[in-house]
């Protein structure tokens, strides 16, 4: 290397004014067990009023303190990652090693063809050499329109990818690209127009086949690969098809400018009803194997279809993690944060991703792999552990098996097709050490987790300018079912062999087994949640004290408790760059997923700890139609229809009755509430019924289409009010 761009090839910093946090969380921890002495200590007397209640209001705040104190790991030991990309280049050139990226799609009704189409330009116009890509979709919906729109997508590539680099555009997605604000006034403005005209041509053809479900037919003379499709072809229900639409080593395969082009594959792997397909994860295996068959890159980057690369350096920011000379070999995989698009300016979902980013996720030392946007050491992926003679990437590369450019593209497909059968990984170790993990519908933590156990560091890489960008929930329905789906397989895998205290015990850090819980822990943090928004309500309506009087010193307790960690979480979130109704509608989403996603997460998890039921990977919708876009810029929240709903409104019509009683009680019954001992009461009900507000308003006063079902309020009001009267005798 002759000592050309010395120094590391990235650098870490750990955070600072940890000092003063470790101040404020210790007096936080005081006060949580302040609070517990003082429910045990003023347990009321057997026949006493209340006993029971205060009994749960005891677990309650002992679930809570406790899970306050595992969040702390998360906090515990930030490190800041930077990397020097030019030192990269004057140590390695060109000379890089080459990069397999996986695009997972699985129903081109919710995931659009054009959609993945964008995701996949925007990986192949990489800034990083050509023939190093090679670029592998994996369609679980074994669809035709997908396949059509890759073909598309590989012309159109042609010359999307030179005129990216000659005019260095950002991003690369073109939809994401030809969207963005600033395209006024270019030099470039001709070579734009030319090539905006060249893609609106493309996704006109694309959306007129899928409307007309037609395919044209001149393409389909010209391709061979729609002869996979016939009538019988169903998405669960079908061979192995594959088709290299771009061979990178064909030397004839240059752009407009004469370049070489990525190499981009179609895969939709074998299904069959007998067999279980393992989701997400058999889908990645597949790609795993059919991809060591075709350009087995040492280096793999999974992105989710919604997800196109923002930024064309992330492959090299990858790099020079996996190539320093250092660390570099001890390192499994490079995470960068999952991002949106679509977020709405006041983020009303209430969506912690600016606090996950900027804090959590840095805070943790380590990184959990998130499942898309994420780099992977081939062999940590595969299941190899690290040990100390682990080799530099370099030299694995240079090792790895290398496909003869002279082969036939059509042997080589042939060859290749056969990994992607579904008896392919039956009693095999894949899915068990090998890959990514089945029997979870979190497979990415999982996974992630298994790579650490395996002796190899996480990078966790969060770049000024965002790495990839997607398309969160735009539903409260929708999001609700997200977040049970995750809290239900996270919660699973905490009642697994996989749980962090355990299997962590002893060979990884305290700290990284108590993050990892954190998140595992979502859905039995349901139960202490439920309970604090229901009993203190109805024992305000009752008249029973669950709290100490204003005037007494255990007061102060509570309320520093109370306010100290709620101005720290405020103070967190506008340090993110979060807005107070921005971090007012966290609150309110917190509470709702708890009662609700996690609720139910934790009834599915335990049915099927029973043997009742099996989980379901419930695809999140990708699209919105145009209507509840412009109502969510207004600022109205888009109910959608659930189940969950039902629960969410009870609690809500519960809370207002409580509410609105103990208020009259103090009209009528002067003093009833002065009894200073129910004001914490009365305030958290009144919070409660403030975090409410949009329910209120999406059962009785909007009329749009994106309020809440009519049927709601009717039902949860006479639920509610059944609950109370039952609690008052
Ligand atoms: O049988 C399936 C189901 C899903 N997918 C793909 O998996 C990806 C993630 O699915 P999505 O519905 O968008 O999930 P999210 O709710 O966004 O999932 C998050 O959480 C998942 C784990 O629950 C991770 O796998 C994802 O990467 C992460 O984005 C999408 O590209 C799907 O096409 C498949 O390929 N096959
Ligand atoms: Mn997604």
């Amino acid at each position: 290397m002759g000592g050309k761009g010395k120094g590391p090839l990235f650098e870490t910093a750990v955070g600072r004014g940890r000092r003063w946090y470790t101040l404020y969380a210790i007096s936080v921890l005081i006060g949580l067990c302040l609070i517990w002495l003082y429910r045990a200590t003023n347990i009321p007397e057997v026949g006493e009023k209340g006993r029971w209640a205060w009994m749960g209001m005891l677990a309650a705040e002992i679930c809570f303190g406790f899970y306050w104190f595992i969040t702390q790991s998360l906090r515990w030991h930030p490190v800041y990652h930077q990397t020097f990309k030019n030192r990269l280049f004057q140590r390695h050139g060109n000379d890089l090693p080459p990069v397999d990226i996986f695009v997972c799609t699985a129903d081109p009704t919710i995931e659009p063809p054009i959609m993945v189409m964008n995701t996949v330009l925007s990986v192949m116009a990489y800034d990083y050499p050509e023939e190093k890509i090679n670029v592998y979709v994996s369609d679980d919906g074994a669809s035709k329109f997908t396949f059509y729109a890759l073909l598309e997508a590989a012309d159109f590539a042609k010359h999307w990818i030179p005129f990216c680099k000659r005019f260095n555009v950002e991003p690369r997605s073109p939809s994401a690209y030809f969207s963005s604000p600033d395209l006024n006034g270019l030099s470039y403005a001709s070579e734009l127009n030319c090539i905006k005209e060249m893609y609106n041509m493309m996704e006109d053809r694309i959306k007129n086949a899928i409307e007309f479900d037609h395919v044209p037919s001149n393409t389909i003379k010209q391709h061979k690969g729609f002869s996979e499709w016939n009538s019988q072809t169903a998405p669960g229900n079908h061979q192995s098809i594959l088709q290299i639409l771009i061979d990178g080593r064909d030397q004839s395969a240059t752009d407009v400018e004469g370049n070489m082009l990525p190499t981009l594959v179609y895969l939709s792997r074998e299904k069959r009803p007998q067999y279980l397909h393992n989701f997400k994860a058999g889908a990645l295996n597949a790609l795993i194997r059919v991809s060591s068959e075709i350009s087995n890159s040492p280096v793999i980057l999974n992105v989710d279809c919604d997800m196109y690369s923002n930024s064309s350096e992330s492959v090299r920011n990858a790099m020079c993690f996996f190539l320093d000379e250092e660390r570099g070999h001890q390192i499994g995989y490079v995470q960068f944060p999952q991002n949106f698009n679509n977020l709405d300016k006041d983020n009303i979902y209430g969506d912690y991703i600016s606090v996950i980013d900027e804090v959590e996720l840095p805070g943790l030392g380590d990184c959990m792999y998130l499942g898309t946007g994420c780099f992977h050491r081939r062999e940590s992926l595969c299941g190899r552990k690290y040990s100390k003679d682990c080799r530099m990437l370099t030299y694995m590369w240079s090792q790895g098996k290398m496909r003869d450019a002279g082969e036939n593209t059509r042997i080589i497909e042939e060859r290749a097709k056969g990994l992607a059968n579904c008896t392919y990984d039956q009693n095999t170790g894949w899915g068990k050490d090998i890959g990514i993990k089945y029997g979870c519908i979190v497979e990415d933590v999982v996974t992630g987790w298994s790579i650490q156990m395996n002796g190899w560091k996480s990078i966790y890489f969060n770049p000024q300018r965002k790495g990839f960008l997607g398309i969160s929930p735009t539903t409260l329905a929708q999001l609700l079912v997200q977040h049970k789906r995750w809290s239900e397989g996270l919660f699973q895998t905490f009642l697994s062999k996989y749980c962090p205290f355990l299997y962590g015990y002893g060979k990884i850090e305290l700290r990284l087994q108590m993050a990892y819980a954190t998140y595992m822990l979502w859905a039995p943090m349901s139960l202490p949640t439920l309970y604090y928004a229901i009993v203190p309500s109805l024992c305000l309506l009752k008249g029973i004290p669950l709290f100490p009087r204003v005037s007494s010193t255990w007061f102060l307790v509570f309320a520093y408790v109370i306010i100290s960690t709620h101005i720290y979480s405020l103070g967190e979130a506008l340090c993110c760059g979060e807005s107070l109704g921005s971090w007012w509608n966290m609150q309110r989403m917190r509470l709702m997923r708890r009662i609700c996603s996690y609720f139910f997460g934790l009834i599915d998890t335990m049915m099927q700890t029973l043997g009742l039921g099996r989980s379901n990977f419930d695809i999140s919708a990708k699209v919105a139609d145009h209507e509840a876009l412009e109502r969510l810029e207004k600022g109205f929240m888009e109910f959608g229809s659930s189940p969950m709903f039902s629960i969410l409104a009870a609690i809500a019509m519960l809370n207002l009755f409580s509410l609105v009683a103990s208020v009259i009680m103090v009209v009528v019954r002067q003093g009833f509430i002065v009894r200073e001992q129910m004001v914490l009461q009365f305030l958290l009900c009144g919070v409660l019924v403030l975090l409410n507000l949009p329910i209120y308003e999406g059962m009785f006063l909007r009329k749009d289409n994106g309020k809440l079902p009519a049927y709601l309020a009717f039902e949860s009001s006479v639920v509610a009010a059944l609950v109370c009267l039952f609690s008052l005798y």
